[in-house]
């Protein structure tokens, strides 16, 4: 639809009232996990030029002739091994996010703040949720996507979608974006109270605590992408935090895709590395995630177990993301709240 035919409905509340509006947003997921609806997702996913950075001549007939007649089958698996009677667990947690966020902020009234959730491929799209705020009378909108570390194929993706939504709007909304909060001291000190919390509540003292971020290819950081030098900061920033000189920190890429090199070293390289050295116990923590989701509870959870144990290792547990819990929201509204300032 273009901005010259944008009709609202006969019943449809007045556009725009001064109200104000905060869009969370994540990567996305399947609608289901079964192989036609992770088959759609994956070819909008991986067709985004700044996910994967090849030339599209030379792309598309991989992606379409090899790629997606063979990976969605397979993650389809994955993904209905982590899936929840609530759906994907990232879209559930998003939800849960955007829900306590608003009881936070305060219930809708007309001008107040209205919180809504989106992802960047597959459901509920950012153009659509931009519209219905639009709908819903919000004339200024704080567009947050909830990744810590800053990369090209998470957050610009996200903001060149939501400006795509724009320019298809007579009557634009005024957008702001939540900047990257990689070492932002209250990230940081939310990761180390949510992480130390978990380590001891443990039923065993791990000898190491591996810190695994998303990969991206190693040519994304030699193009400029801040992504790497943001993930070590963090990893840097929580250890120093943590404060446990007797546990061992090693920070890992994990989530490897196509036969170019990626960032290293390798979460699942290093696990079976150090169960190979003698390593028996292990506690992950993925500080890249804002949200657990199928990298984190099926390829750390379940396929990094097993590959620890596999290899020699005794003692395996992967902490959970900050999600919906007490101690994120309270990261989120304080971030959140910052960016609102001479708006609410
Ligand atoms: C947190 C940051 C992320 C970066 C950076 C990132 C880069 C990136 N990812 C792929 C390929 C895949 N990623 C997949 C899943 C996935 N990726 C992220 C986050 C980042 N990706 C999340 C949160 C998820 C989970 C989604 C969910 O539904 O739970 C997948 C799909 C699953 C699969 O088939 O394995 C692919 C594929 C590339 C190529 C890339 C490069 C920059
Ligand atoms: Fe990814
Ligand atoms: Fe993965």
């Amino acid at each position: 639809m273009t901005w010259q035919e944008q009709k609202l409905p006969a019943d449809h509340p007045p556009v725009k009232s001064g109200g104000v509006g905060v869009l969370l947003v994540n990567l996305g997921t399947p609608d289901a996990p079964d192989t036609p609806s992770v088959r759609r997702y994956l070819k909008q996913f991986l067709s985004d030029r700044r996910v994967v950075e090849i030339p599209a001549l030379v792309w598309q007939p991989i992606l379409r002739g090899i790629i997606l007649n063979t990976r969605p089958k397979k993650s389809a698996h994955a993904y209905s091994q982590v899936w929840t009677d609530k759906g994907s667990p990232l879209a559930a947690i998003t939800a849960e996010q955007a829900e306590k966020l608003q009881e936070r902020l305060g219930p809708v009234r007309e001008g107040d703040v209205r919180v809504d959730w989106a992802m960047r491929y597959g459901n509920p799209s950012i153009p659509d949720r931009l519209q219905a705020m639009l709908n819903a009378g919000c004339e200024r909108v704080l567009f947050a996507p909830l990744y810590p570390q800053y990369s090209g194929a998470t957050t610009a993706t996200a903001v060149d979608d939501a400006a795509d939504a724009l320019k298809a709007m007579r009557w634009q909304l005024s957008l702001r974006t939540l900047p990257p909060y990689h070492d932002d001291p209250v990230h940081i000190a939310a990761l180390a109270r949510d992480i130390g919390a978990q380590l001891d509540a443990l039923d065993f003292a791990p000898e190491l605590l591996l810190l695994s971020f998303h990969g991206m290819p190693q040519r994304t950081l030699e193009l400029g992408d801040p992504y790497h030098c943001h993930c070590r900061k963090t990893a840097r920033l929580l250890e120093e935090a943590l404060a446990r000189p007797d546990l061992r920190i090693r920070t890992t890429f994990q989530s490897r895709f196509g036969p170019a090199k990626w960032l290293e070293p390798a979460t699942d390289d290093v696990l079976e590395e150090e169960a190979k050295a003698g390593t028996k116990s292990i506690a992950i923590a993925a500080p890249g995630f804002s949200a657990d989701c199928l990298e984190t509870l099926e390829e750390l959870a379940i396929r990094g177990r097993e590959q620890f144990m596999e290899a020699g290792g005794e003692k395996f547990a992967a902490l959970s993301c900050l999600n919906a819990g007490e101690t994120g929201m309270d990261m989120l509204e304080t971030l959140i709240r910052r960016e609102l300032s001479g708006w609410i």
